[in-house]
């Protein structure tokens, strides 16, 4: 029997298998699991804040249940169901959802399962302003987990809703040449982009004024549409940005103060996002590789002297790359296109003549010799177990690492 899968889930399927082949997980199920969680979570936010104008329509998102998922539950309770929507992975380090959400971001538990990994663009949502299309037997408050407890509605008690507002059109078109093709929102799915986009506040502000101080909590990420910024670190200028650039996310991401002053340098339109829905739907999307990445580079002794920014930047610029046990990494004499670092596994370094003359694990790297002085590779680097590395272009090798260049040339194993 031959099945047709609607368009939709056509398309549902082609990028979750697009998630696969990009995120190339060791453990499918765990991926899988979370990976559609995320997708529900993402759909109920979506019509969470749309909830009054279907309820207009006659119809009911949310339906009471006989069993109010909102009721208050006894200590013992919650914990029992947040650790069974945990998807706790058996295989911890080489489950690369283990890596983005080790705690090291200070997130509340139920926060966690929403950013896992999200899709590419997906083509369902309505037009503008109108209501979008349900599935067919469509139920909003369906259970999405072991416990559902992670994915319930009244998990967005905390949502504001006063910030969510239907943009007008002239807005949206606005939005659309000014930030459209920005980075952060070419991830995000249709609904997504609309809840994003909905969420978006406006704001004016006057050149000369502080639009964030260090050392202050975060409350808002900013993107600009008009006008340019400078950005102070202990009084020193550091940077300075214009039109379709975006700043205030690093506190947002690590609960951390602003890691900068941020002051407009002529009169600035920004456009505003608070702190819960950037967490919800952008940090898993558009940060997610600072996600990623961040356990890793925190951990390195060769970074060590990188800022909060520094290495935020550095992930951005990051790959990832899975060898086999006996691959080849690194072909001595070759040219040096890529600086590597070590997630997990082991590898030999070998010389021709020399046999084996060292060996690497997790948390080292290779591969910065030929680039440091532009030179051939030095040594062939083999995998002697699955290996997960990290890569840098040469390009970012040179632009990205700062401080820690001086201690990868004080580290320089053909030195001596
Ligand atoms: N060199 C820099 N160091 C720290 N923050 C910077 C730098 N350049 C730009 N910024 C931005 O300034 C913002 C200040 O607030 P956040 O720390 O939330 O996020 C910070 C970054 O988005
Ligand atoms: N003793 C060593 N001699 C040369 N390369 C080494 C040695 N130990 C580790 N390596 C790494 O092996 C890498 C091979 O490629 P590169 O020469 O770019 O950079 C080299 C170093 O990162």
């Amino acid at each position: 029997m031959v099945f047709s899968l609607s368009k939709e889930s056509q398309a549902e399927l082609q990028l979750f298998q697009n998630e696969i082949a990009a995120a190339n997980p060791s453990d499918l199920l765990q991926f899988s699991a979370n990976y559609f969680n995320q997708r529900l979570e993402q759909q109920r936010a979506f019509l969470k804040a749309r909830e009054p104008e279907f309820r207009a329509k006659n119809i009911v998102l949310f339906p009471e249940t006989d069993e109010p998922l909102s009721r208050p539950q006894s200590a013992q309770s919650q914990s029992r169901s947040r650790s069974s929507v945990m998807f706790k992975s058996p295989f911890v380090n080489e489950d690369p959802h283990s890596n983005v959400f080790k705690n090291g971001f200070d997130m509340d538990p139920h926060e966690q399962d929403a950013h896992q990994p999200l899709k590419e663009e997906q083509q369902h949502g309505g037009e503008k302003g109108s209501t979008p299309p349900l599935p067919m037997h469509f139920n909003a408050q369906r259970r999405t987990s072991v416990s559902g407890e992670t994915l319930q509605p009244n998990n967005f008690d905390d949502w504001t809703p006063d910030h969510y507002k239907e943009k007008s059109e002239q807005q949206l078109e606005r939005l659309e040449k000014s930030i459209g093709n920005n980075f952060l929102f070419n991830k995000l799915d249709s609904d997504s982009k609309r809840l994003v986009i909905n969420c978006l506040e406006e704001k004016s502000v006057r050149n000369g004024s502080t639009i964030i101080k260090q050392g202050d909590q975060g409350d808002y990420f900013y993107v600009v549409e008009q006008g340019t910024v400078d950005f102070y670190v202990n009084d020193n200028k550091v940077n300075s940005s214009g039109p379709g650039s975006s700043f205030g996310e690093l506190a947002l991401m690590y609960n951390s103060p602003r890691a900068a002053t941020v002051v407009a340098t002529s009169d600035c339109l920004l456009w505003a996002l608070d702190r819960l829905t950037f967490r919800k739907i952008l940090l898993g999307s558009s940060f997610k590789k600072r996600l990623m990445y961040d356990d890793l580079l925190k951990t390195m002794p060769v970074l060590k002297s990188l800022t909060t920014y520094d290495r935020a930047k550095l992930a951005d610029a990051l790959d990832t790359k899975i060898y086999q046990p006996g691959e080849t990494i690194i072909r001595e004499g070759d040219q040096g296109e890529n600086f590597y670092l070590i997630e997990y596994g082991a590898v030999d370094v070998s010389k021709d003549g020399q046999g084996v003359i060292n060996k690497l694990k997790d948390h080292d790297y290779f591969g910065e010799v030929a680039l440091l002085n532009d030179l051939p590779r030095q040594a062939t680097v083999t995998a002697t177990k699955r290996t997960k590395v990290a890569t840098l272009g040469k390009s970012g090798f040179q632009r990205l690492l700062g401080p820690a260049v001086d201690v990868l040339k004080l580290n320089d194993p053909t030195r001596h």
